[in-house]
């Protein structure tokens, strides 16, 4: 067909969509339901339809915590800007006791000593609800100050010949590039939870595009970009969803939208109407002819959802140096663009393709060789903020809860105990700043009797376990290996009915059925993350721990915060992470310029390992094959999910695989567990038990203590000390192979530290210019053959 006559057509089809759009107004001003106000506190339930497709699974509320009047002991340190360098590191600090500005009162929620800001038990003058009927016989009129800021999402205004872009912009605060304005954080923060809450309790779903849209800037304003991007990312996958009519989705995306547009004043509906038609020179969809989609959907997702999703998804993955995906959202989102827009160009894009080039451009490693143009080998790996975020209700304050912890400990190790202690907080120590290593409060173990050579002191279970072999005979419960076909013991394997998931026997069985294999058979979880190239591994690993523990919280119904594999893990996190904040820009030199890119995370230490892969698009694709609703379920927020992995990162062991000496390359862990008491025990390169872990995880008590090496004015070995424990003597087991010479020793274990171990061995050995690992041989698998790792 002739390219004109089909353009006429086609402003013709959408001239006669307008008309009947406009038609349906009178209709839906007065009959659609009004969605309700996310900053109100007693609204209207959303009489949106109950979701088909997904099962919406029950939340449960959070733990009901009551006021506790002993302060929480702080562990403090005045955290720097200082970035690890290594990819697994779970750098990390707790801070030392620095007069703190803090957050000015809040009404808190003190169920764990964290920060919590409270909605505000205030209404605003605004929200009276009295006027509540009046207000939703008219919905263009429904107030509230956040839903409103949902209902002013814009971005395109095609009012003049030219097309202009424009949108709210990332309104800054008050004070943006300098320390915070604490009163606009206590507001954002009150915001965020505010939507959290209308996102969890149904007021209004998480189906509204620009609601996420909204709070994915929010984020991005107070120094989150890894959840910004995250809420841009479902942003995007709505977008999506309202142009597939067989998208999962569709029908809930059309119908919260359905709801929302008729509350955009009716003068701005038609102006941007009007304008879209007339600007519509050619078709950017490709919609089927006749195809009956609702007009005012169509130009307000594409004109106004779509460009700010992309918008926020490059940019916020851009300054968490995901530089891969962010050029590659940055190049779709102009495609999108140019093609609805007439060519033009939007300048946040191309600022994001060119800060992204000119990150690669400034990172020099011998290793790390790129060419400019290469995309797609651009580095995904950033580190973010690792704290518990100041809406998490879920963690425990574990000095409180020390009788509990105690208990729990009581049952795999009776002669234990976990007491407070100090430790060096090395994640934020940098020697070359600092002449004395701040300390701080965290837990450990402690013998409560003497305790013999060679006794085993612990032995624990657990079935937050994960492997990446696809095809391997472990046992899928305990992650024990498989007996072999001809033993006795063959005869105790047992599989799933329903699946052909594999346990070593069936108290494994049952312990999986009870636990968590309900969420996980024949959805066919395996194919995401197993067999992975073995720069992966890691990370996989990592991922797989964490879908293990949504199975977890999904089968015993609860949230995977409060799950006992989890609760009381430290996950090392910052503490006091806003006294240093400092609101960030969202200027143009922000985004091209490299050097600014950290301060998109509010000048704030950042420790925790993050990839748009493993920790946005795998997360909510494991949650998808679950059928769990990504936007309807929030205990699953991606704010759990790096809260998780914070917790498993420097607690969960792994074992490698790979057969040392024998010429092959190690393929990297495959099989890793969370062991919560075991993990309890803190480290030493001269440790007074071994570990091993095999269907349970073990300690025992060594015979003698390791042989120090050193050279220099000391010169030689030092004497092995004793063996045994006495009573009150911390447990301390090891995290890394401590035949190693002392610079590999920490090396290793610095992930799991947060820095370089310094223990008496280190101190000792570093000081005698140890050059040579020793030459004993300790019994144990774990630091024998270099296997096994923390
Ligand atoms: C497996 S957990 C040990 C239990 C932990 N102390 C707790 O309170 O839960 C590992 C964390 O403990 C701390 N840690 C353990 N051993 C340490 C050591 N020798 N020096 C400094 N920090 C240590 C680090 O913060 C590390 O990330």
């Amino acid at each position: 067909m002739d390219p004109y006559q089909k353009s006429l057509e086609d402003v013709d089809a959408a001239l006669k969509r307008l008309n009947a759009t406009l038609a349906s107004y009178k209709m839906s001003s007065t009959t659609k339901p009004a969605v309700p106000d996310s900053s109100n506190t007693q609204r209207p339930v959303s009489t949106t339809a109950p979701k088909a497709k997904t099962s919406q699974k029950v939340k449960t509320a959070p733990k009901d915590n009551p006021v506790k009047p002993t302060p929480v002991p702080k562990r403090d340190a005045a955290p720097k800007t200082k970035v690890a360098p290594q990819a697994n590191g779970n750098g990390n600090h707790h801070a030392a006791p620095t007069p703190s500005p803090a957050l000015p009162p809040k009404p808190v929620q003190p169920s764990n000593g964290h920060v919590v800001p409270a909605i505000p038990s205030t209404v605003a003058p605004d929200n009276d609800r009295s006027h509540v009927e009046s207000i939703s016989e008219h919905p263009q009129a429904r107030p509230g100050r956040l839903w409103q800021e949902v209902l002013q999402v814009r971005f395109c205004d095609r009012s003049s010949n030219e097309t202009t872009l424009h949108g709210p912009g990332l309104a800054e605060m008050k004070k943006a590039g300098q320390e915070a304005d604490l009163e606009d954080i206590e507001r954002l923060l009150e915001d965020i939870t505010s939507m959290h809450e209308t996102f969890a309790h149904g007021l209004y779903d998480g189906y509204v595009i620009p609601a996420r849209i909204v709070l994915s800037q929010k984020y991005l304003q107070l120094g989150y970009p890894d959840l910004a991007a995250g809420e841009a990312y479902k942003a995007l996958m709505l977008c999506d969803s309202v142009r597939d009519p067989a998208d999962i989705y569709h029908g809930d995306v059309v119908a919260q939208l359905h709801q929302l547009i008729p509350q955009i004043p009716l003068v701005e509906r038609i102006r941007q109407l009007k304008l879209d038609v007339e600007g519509e020179k050619a078709p950017p969809t490709s919609r089927a002819p006749g195809e009956d989609m609702d007009v005012e959907v169509d130009v307000w997702c594409r004109y106004h959802y779509l460009p700010w999703a992309y918008r926020l998804l490059s940019a916020s993955l851009m300054f968490c140096a995901c530089l891969k995906s962010a050029c590659y959202y940055a190049r779709m989102g102009m495609e999108n663009l140019e093609k609805s827009m007439e060519g033009q160009r939007d300048s946040w894009l191309d600022d994001v393709i060119t800060g992204c080039h000119s990150a690669v451009q400034q990172i020099q490693h011998p290793e790390y060789v790129v060419l400019p143009g290469d995309e797609k080998n651009f580095p995904e790996l950033g580190m973010v903020r690792r704290e518990v975020y100041p809406w998490n209700e879920w963690e425990p304050d574990r000095m409180e809860e020390l009788p509990e912890i105690n208990a729990m400990m009581a049952e795999v190790a009776p002669k234990l105990e976990v007491r407070a202690t100090e430790l060096p907080a090395l994640a934020v120590y940098d020697d070359e700043d600092d002449d004395e290593i701040p300390m701080c409060t965290q837990l450990g173990v402690f013998a409560k009797e003497d305790i013999a050579l060679g006794e085993i002191i612990l032995s624990e279970t657990s079935v937050l376990t994960a492997n990446n072999k696809l095809q391997d005979s472990l046992c899928d419960a305990c992650n024990a290996d498989l007996p072999a076909l001809d033993s006795p013991a063959a005869s105790e394997v047992r599989e799933c009915d329903q699946c052909e998931t594999v346990f070593c026997n069936t108290a494994c069985l049952e312990k999986a059925e009870a636990t968590y294999h309900r969420a996980t058979c024949g959805n066919d979880l395996d194919v995401l993350l197993r067999d992975v190239p073995p720069e992966e591994a890691a990370e996989s690993l990592y991922t797989l721990l964490l879908m293990r523990a949504i199975a977890m919280a999904d089968v015993q119904d609860c949230h995977p915060l409060e799950l006992d594999e989890v609760r009381y893990i430290w996950g090392d996190f910052i503490d006091e992470p806003w006294q240093d904040f400092v609101a960030p820009t969202f200027t143009h030199e922000s985004r091209i310029d490299p050097d600014e890119h950290d301060k998109a995370h509010g000048d704030i230490v950042r420790t925790l390992p993050w990839s748009f892969e493993h920790n946005v698009r795998l997360p909510i694709q494991i949650l998808e094959r679950m059928e769990i609703d990504p936007f309807g379920e929030s205990n699953y927020d991606l704010w759990v999910c790096n809260t998780l992995f914070a917790k498993f990162r420097g607690t969960a062991s792994a074992r490698l695989s790979g057969q040392k000496g024998s010429g092959t390359r190690a393929r990297g862990p495959e099989v890793s567990a969370v062991h919560p008491m075991w993990c309890l025990a803190n480290h030493s390169c001269d440790p007074n038990v071994t570990w091993e872990w095999g269907t349970n995880i073990e300690l025992k008590v060594r015979a003698e203590g390791v042989q120090w090496h050193g050279k220099g004015e000391e010169g030689g070995v030092r004497l092995k000390r004793e063996g045994g424990i006495k009573k009150g003597e911390e447990i301390l087991n090891h995290y890394c192979d401590i035949e190693l010479p002392v610079r590999e020793r920490r090396e290793w274990a610095s992930g799991a530290l947060g820095g370089d171990c310094q223990c008496e061995r280190c101190l000792w050995e570093e000081r005698h210019e140890v050059e040579a690992g020793g030459e004993d041989s300790e019994e144990g698998s774990n630091e024998d053959d270099g296997s096994d790792e923390q």
